[in-house]
């Protein structure tokens, strides 16, 4: 499922009018229409209060369209028009007219805020369409002092197309912006759905076709972001040969640990072995040996010289590598001064197995970074927010305004494969990006990158391409996530209820595949 911004809407739009030859009019009709009828599937009761509040562009069109077909069916909503008549033109206009000739009734600013929130009071349904993709900037008056009444009730409020005031490119709501509960978008999800704020107003999504059809954008050549759907992470998952052997699936190997952080290269094998890796093994400073021993039962562990808790950069070799079929490197490592040089040891010795970088494994690399583009095999990189300012010389602030370009030009830049993590985590190549719709606060806790990690090592591992073992390990850990907060609430999940539920959302999608 693709994702659209402002400008390609337009486009498509454009095209369907123009080279199909469906008019605007008859595409809100159809917009309309399918609201509507998700609207009385809801609430069968004609004798729910229903509120549609209409503004002056095409968003308000789709509105008009809505509440008439409401009162066609024996609905009596409550519309009220928010903007000048005069200043409807164009589709939006010809519904106004349809509506007022047809002496539908019809609210009008002139009565006033106060009596729009009496209306709000007796409302169970809110139906948003006052503003749509064509937002331009901060909420201007009185529309702004009207979605903070609407946010301030407790109705069930239906966005059409996108929320007031959110803004579809960035997500960025620069002051205010209508909170759903349900968003139907027409044709394509928007970017604003998947950036920024847009998560904490756009509820529960879905995506309605106006008889505009998604390939549209192939047809026209738009390279547009994709979602993460259940359906392609199952198809992004490594195919399992029934009767494989442990070498046939793969050997994933985690350089990490030091002494403040022991849990963290534990995690991230321990995740692999249960994301189907025949052997796991840890390469871990020798000084931490006695801890991690302890508490790891599937991984092999090595050690190398270490000093003061951490790796001192000597003893990697090749025989260490042989038969790996995967590597990640950084979790829970540590800074330390030989830190960089260890890694360019470390992919120096590699056979072009693909390569995660993690945690401080980023730290050692951003000074570097030539030496991913360099290195035959593919690179994978896996940095929060934080990491990707480090990575790119930038605030968290700009990453985070920023995160789809951002992480879209550092793919191409430096030929690497990046995870951008973070609420809406984003999976980047240098030729094509992905978004993952879900994940919770759940996994905002230490140890979730580790875990997160491993399950990416684990289908490189296995077999996978990188853009495949990306986006099914970041849908992965997010399900197992959602998954663990159901069964251990949203404040006692740990890594390790991610690992267990991260089975059962395997299994899941395995039924699904
Ligand atoms: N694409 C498709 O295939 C289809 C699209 N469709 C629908 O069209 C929608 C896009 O319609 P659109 O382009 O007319 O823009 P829309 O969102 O109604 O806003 C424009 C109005 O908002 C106003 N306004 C702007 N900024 C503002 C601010 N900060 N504060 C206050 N006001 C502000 C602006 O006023 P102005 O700034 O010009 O004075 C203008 O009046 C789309 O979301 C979907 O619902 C469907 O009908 C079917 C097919
Ligand atoms: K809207």
């Amino acid at each position: 499922m693709k994702i659209a911004g402002r400008e390609e809407m337009l486009e498509i739009e454009r095209y369907a009018m123009k080279e199909i030859g469906i008019s605007g009019a008859v595409l809100m009709e159809i917009a309309g229409n399918q609201i509507a009828e998700e609207i009385m599937r809801s609430y069968p009761d004609q004798s729910v209060h229903i509120t549609v509040l209409v503004g002056s562009g095409n968003n308000g069109g789709d509105g008009f369209v809505i509440a008439r077909r409401l009162f066609d069916a024996g609905y009596t909503p409550d519309v009220w028009l928010l903007a000048d008549e005069e200043k409807l033109e164009g589709d939006a206009r010809t519904q106004y007219q349809i509506h007022t000739r047809r002496k539908l009734s019809l609210h009008l600013m002139e009565e006033g805020l106060s009596s729009l929130d009496e209306t709000l009071k007796q409302s169970e349904v809110l139906v948003d369409a006052m503003l749509g993709t064509g937002v331009k900037g901060a909420v201007r008056e009185p529309l702004n002092q009207i979605i903070e009444q609407v946010n301030s009730h407790d109705f069930h409020v239906i966005a059409v197309d996108i929320p007031s005031g959110l803004d579809c490119n960035t997500g960025k709501v620069e002051n205010v912006a209508v909170e759903a509960d349900e968003t139907y978008a027409f044709t394509m999800p928007k970017l604003g759905f998947f950036l920024q704020d847009g998560p904490s107003v756009i509820g529960n999504w879905q995506v309605k076709n106006i008889s505009v059809p998604e390939g549209l954008a192939d047809d026209l050549e738009m390279n547009l972001p994709e979602v993460i759907t259940r359906a392609l992470a199952t198809a992004s998952l490594p195919k399992r040969p029934q009767f494989g052997h442990k070498g046939t699936f793969g050997h994933a190997l985690v350089f990490g640990g030091s002494k403040p952080f022991v849990g963290a290269p534990i995690y991230s094998a321990h995740t692999a072995f249960h994301c189907g890796v025949g052997l796991s093994t840890l390469v871990i400073p020798e000084e931490v040996y006695p801890v991690i021993a302890s508490q790891n039962q599937t991984a092999l562990v090595r050690t190398l010289p270490s000093e003061s808790g951490h790796f001192t950069g000597a003893g990697v070799e090749e025989a260490l590598f042989e038969k790996v079929t995967a590597v990640a490197i950084g979790p829970g490592m540590g800074r330390f001064d030989q830190g960089p040089e260890l890694i360019r040891d470390i992919i120096g010795h590699l056979d072009e197995q693909p390569v995660v970088i993690d945690a401080d494994g980023l730290f050692h690399v951003k000074d570097q970074l030539e030496l991913l583009d360099r290195y035959k095999g593919p690179v994978i990189l896996t940095p929060h927010p934080g990491e990707m300012a480090t990575l790119t010389g930038r605030s968290v602030a700009e990453v985070e305004a920023d995160r789809l370009d951002i992480a879209q030009s550092f793919a191409s830049e430096h030929n690497v494969n990046l995870v951008l993590k973070g609420h809406r985590t984003i999976v980047a190549t240098p030729h094509g990006t992905w978004v993952n719709p879900l994940g919770n606060d759940a996994l905002a806790k230490g140890g979730s990158g580790d875990v997160l990690t491993g399950m990416v090592t684990a289908f490189l591992a296995q077999g996978a391409a990188p853009d495949d073992a990306m986006r099914a390990a970041v849908y992965l850990h997010a399900a197992s996530g959602e998954q663990a907060a159901i069964d251990c609430s949203h404040y006692g999940v740990t890594p390790d209820d991610i690992i267990a539920s991260s089975r059962k959302v395997l299994k899941q999608l395995e039924g699904n595949g």
